[in-house]
């Protein structure tokens, strides 16, 4: 099950990625928004990212205008690790070396092709499994943590 979730900003461009997964036979799990209306992107970033975080939902992909807010909001959920995408090369190598969970896509600079391009890659990817790799996304995740007491 892939989550998914934007603001206004990235609507139609995750309304495109819906259809996209789903023609690639994968369950998708959407967030909200519903329509068009101005709204929050922490509000659905966060639902996305809580049902990834959970293990409800496999990975998650979010959608504003710029990418960088929604990217922001799933990255405050403990757990996550969501990167802002521009091109496949990025979600290639987040997902080799950050294992990253959540791919976030900015709809005002990235065109329909090219998401879906991008969308592919951060799916098809897997994380390398190299040791080095691993021990930094374990320091990320202890630094979570030391936020978490605070
Ligand atoms: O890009 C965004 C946050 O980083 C959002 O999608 C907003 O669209 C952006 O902040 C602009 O807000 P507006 O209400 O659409 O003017």
């Amino acid at each position: 099950m892939i989550a998914i979730g934007s603001d206004h900003g990235g609507y139609d461009l995750k309304m495109k990625i819906i259809a996209h997964l789903q023609e690639r036979g994968l369950e998708v799990k959407d967030f909200g928004c519903y329509d068009k209306s101005s709204c929050d992107y922490p509000d659905f970033g966060q639902a996305a990212a809580r049902a990834v975080a959970d293990g409800s939902c496999e990975k998650g992909i979010v959608v504003c205008t710029t990418g960088i807010g929604i990217s922001i909001a799933a990255n405050k959920v403990k757990g996550i690790r969501c990167a802002l995408c521009t091109n496949s090369y990025l979600a290639k190598m987040t997902r080799l070396h950050n294992d990253a969970n959540m791919l976030a896509l900015g709809e005002g600079n990235t065109g329909v092709n090219l998401a879906v391009e991008i969308v592919d890659t951060f799916l098809d990817t897997p994380f390398s499994g190299e040791e080095k790799h691993a021990r930094r996304i374990r320091k990320l995740e202890m630094a979570a943590e030391e936020t978490s007491k605070d």
